[in-house]
């Protein structure tokens, strides 16, 4: 993906995390390999966010991306999935009569939304499906939990670990967010011989390098 960017970025070491950043103009992004999982990509993101508005230079966005398990048959591996609702799966309680979010307990949140426009523009010009992308603590490794997670969120297109992280992070610093998923595999059954990260971290390079207009063409003020 750091391939996608033009000229080479520089470091910018942090506490817990380094940024690489990439200048053009009075412009430009920092990438960052904000880990795995929910609560280190909040962490690492926040870390980041703090950084930036510290230095009096916030960002405009926030981007979460990397490979996911995609839901069949929506969802191919190798296809691009951007997130129109990133909601977190299994942040609630168990009960008796099944699963309740922390939201149905009377607390927290278990869904951000990035900017309607642009996930519009990222899909156009990306060829990226808009959808559901659920974030879980646990990889799905059962048809019976795939099964589930589908009949709880049936708009759902992908799984994958950082999403809502980063989304949380993003919002306590009022930013908006996006995530863009590659899928490396399918939701379901564990099948490490049915993983092809090569081809959904080359479909991620190339849909970042579709990315700029996208961008471009944002209006931050419009939702
Ligand atoms: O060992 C396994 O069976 C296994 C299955 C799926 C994913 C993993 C990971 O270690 C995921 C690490 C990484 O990749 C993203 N990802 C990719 N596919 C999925 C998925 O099906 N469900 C959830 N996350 C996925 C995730 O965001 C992590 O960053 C291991």
């Amino acid at each position: 993906m750091a391939r996608a960017f033009t000229p080479a970025p520089h470091e910018v070491p942090l506490p817990g995390a380094t940024l690489h950043r990439i200048l053009h103009g009075s412009g430009g992004h920092d990438l960052l390999a904000a880990g795995v999982g929910p609560a280190l990509a909040a962490a690492s993101t926040a870390t980041a966010l703090t950084a930036a508005a510290l230095a009096g230079t916030p960002y405009d966005l926030v981007v979460s991306a990397g490979i996911a398990g995609g839901f069949q048959p929506d969802a191919p591996v190798g296809s691009l999935v951007v997130a129109d609702t990133i909601t977190v799966a299994d942040l609630g309680a168990d009960t008796a009569t099944g699963f309740l979010p922390v939201t149905e307990l009377g607390f927290g949140t278990v869904t951000h939304h990035p900017p309607e426009t642009l996930v519009r523009a990222v899909a156009d010009s990306t060829g990226a499906r808009a959808g559901v992308v659920l974030t879980v603590s646990t990889v799905t490794g059962t048809a019976e939990r795939a099964a589930e997670l589908r009949a709880r969120h049936p708009r759902a297109l992908a799984e994958a670990m950082e999403g809502f992280g980063v989304a949380e992070a993003a919002a306590a610093h009022g930013t908006p967010v996006l995530e863009i998923r590659a899928v490396s595999n399918p939701v379901g059954p564990r099948d490490r011989a049915a993983w092809r990260i090569g081809d959904a971290l080359a479909a991620l390079t190339e849909g970042f390098g579709k990315l700029a207009p996208a961008l471009e063409s944002w209006n931050p003020h419009e939702l």
